[in-house]
């Protein structure tokens, strides 16, 4: 692709959009420089030109963003419930009318195509809306001892400041995801968003600001040095809870530092989902939940499909299919019209996904689509599809986060599962069948926190979305994500 054409982002100003996002710390309810006077430039992945260039936060600026939060904090924490709800409502109304803005500054900053953007838009701001109406919902509990000696009231609480870091995947649902059910319960929060895509977050901020959001009980922190920021707020006793979102060798050494002051975390971590397709599934209805599993997002989702495992009698159908399909796609940089896949986000990202593809097309797989890393500018790598692979070869073993579709085969419905199983993952599985013996027989097998049955999307803000094994500790999102921010207080009553 020429730079020319790269550089045609003919959809909306993009100019226009960025220079309307602060890009300074935002710290007591405004954007401000870092102490350091540091900034550090964030790219445009399709092009590998600068964007702009955003406040760098160190340590020092870390502290006085959690000065300012714990200072906000009581006056929040009293603040009535119902108020806190219309601020999020408001919020969520301001981000619905500059949605399209919003979809642009994600596309400019991690790549993807407009579409996935806007998807994600109206995904990212339903946790609002949720969370507004969870926020006036938080209960308790009364009964009676059974020994008939004393009455026994459940009650919740805040849990206290609240430190949030965030991925560059999706840089606006997994901050409301995170931010939402904490103000809903009456928390201060400070956010560390990726150093990828800073902007989404700090367009936020500035939302939550103009719909009345008092000054420091919502702080963002760009950096370009992530431990910095997260080791010097999780090293002090003001900071009640961590909530992560990335890969699980990051939440291991963060779930380490939090076991120090025993502070609370939610960790949602790697995933290396499954996605089977049976004998008797609707074949083509497999082939487009196929499809959305895997090129959501160009493949950059912790729940994308990472490993397809069919039955026999139908992979061949199956593949060629959704090979049909993905050769389809149409690569290009994100805000072009027609474009159906971004670039990745980054150089690592691409190299590591194209080692992928080379090192599994040595160990045998055979490629029936894409596999050829192009040559130019941009961080783009093509649809790909490779079948005739083991099952338990060493690319389904690792999370590709790219638009690689890797297909293996099954004969036994057991075989399936012991494969699916096969990983310390649990974070999504997906699989196709008609048979409803079969559906419930094979989601209660499948070891993850989350089964889509018969849909190739699981992502909803009111449904509870997390991992088991490695794939993480809590749940976001439902009536669920709001409990990970509540401390419950147990008094006993005579
Ligand atoms: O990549 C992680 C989050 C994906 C989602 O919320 O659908």
């Amino acid at each position: 692709m020429s730079s020319s054409e790269a550089d045609s982002k003919d959809v909306l100003d993009p100019q226009a959009i960025l220079d309307g996002v602060p890009t300074g710390l935002w710290i007591d309810g405004r954007s401000t420089p870092a102490a350091s006077g540091k900034t550090f430039e964030v790219f445009d992945p399709a092009t590998e030109e600068v964007l702009t260039s955003v406040a760098d936060a160190g340590a020092d600026d870390a502290i006085a963003a959690l000065d300012s939060a714990a200072g906000a904090a009581d006056d929040w924490a009293a603040t009535p419930a119902r108020e806190r709800s219309e601020i999020l409502r408001r919020t969520f109304e301001l981000l619905t009318d500059r949605a399209d803005d919003i979809a642009m500054l994600m596309t400019l900053e991690l790549g993807r195509a407009l579409p996935d953007s806007r998807a994600e838009t109206k995904y990212g701001n339903e946790f609002l809306r949720w969370f507004a109406e969870e926020a006036v919902r938080i209960g308790g509990r009364f009964t009676q001892a059974p020994a008939g000696n004393g009455r026994i009231l459940v009650t919740h609480q805040p849990v206290g400041p609240c430190l949030a870091i965030t991925p560059w995947n999706f840089p606006l649902a997994m901050g409301t995801r995170k931010i939402a059910p904490a103000l809903a319960a009456g928390n201060v929060m400070l956010v560390k968003p990726a150093g990828e895509t800073p902007l989404t977050m700090l367009a936020l901020a500035e939302a939550f600001a103009e719909a009345g959001l008092p000054p420091g009980v919502l702080s963002v922190l760009p950096t370009s040095s992530s431990s910095t920021v997260s080791s010097a707020l999780i090293s002090d006793d003001r900071i009640k809870k961590i909530s992560f979102t990335g890969s699980t060798p990051v939440g291991r050494t963060l779930l380490g530092q939090a076991a120090e002051r025993v502070q609370r975390t939610s960790m949602e971590l790697g995933g290396n989902a499954p996605f089977l397709v049976f004998d008797d599934a609707d074949v083509d209805a497999a082939v487009e939940g196929a499809y959305l599993a895997k090129m959501r997002n160009g493949g950059e989702a912790c729940t994308a499909a990472n490993r397809f495992l069919v039955q026999s009698g139908i992979v061949e159908e199956f593949t060629a299919k959704l090979t049909e399909k993905m050769s389809q796609v149409v690569m290009g940089p994100g805000y072009r019209d027609g474009v159906t896949l971004g670039p990745l986000v980054n150089a690592k990202q691409r190299d590591k996904v194209a080692e992928l593809v080379e090192q599994a097309v040595s160990d045998g797989a055979r490629v029936r689509l894409g596999g050829e890393r192009p040559e130019g500018r941009g961080f783009f790598y093509p649809a790909t599809v490779l079948d005739d692979v083991d099952p338990y070869a060493p690319i389904t073993r690792e999370e590709i986060f790219g638009p690689v579709a890797v297909i293996s085969t099954f004969d036994a419905e057991d075989d399936g599962i012991a494969a699916a199983n096969s990983t310390e993952y649990g974070l999504a599985s997906y699989f196709y069948s008609r048979d409803l013996e079969r559906c419930m027989r094979v989601a209660s097998r499948l070891e993850s926190g989350m089964v889509g049955v018969n849909r190739g999307v699981i992502s909803d803000a009111a449904a509870p979305f997390g991992g088991i094994k490695q794939s993480g500790i809590g749940r976001e999102g439902g009536t669920e994500g709001i409990d990970e921010y509540l401390n419950v207080k147990y008094i006993a009553l005579t």
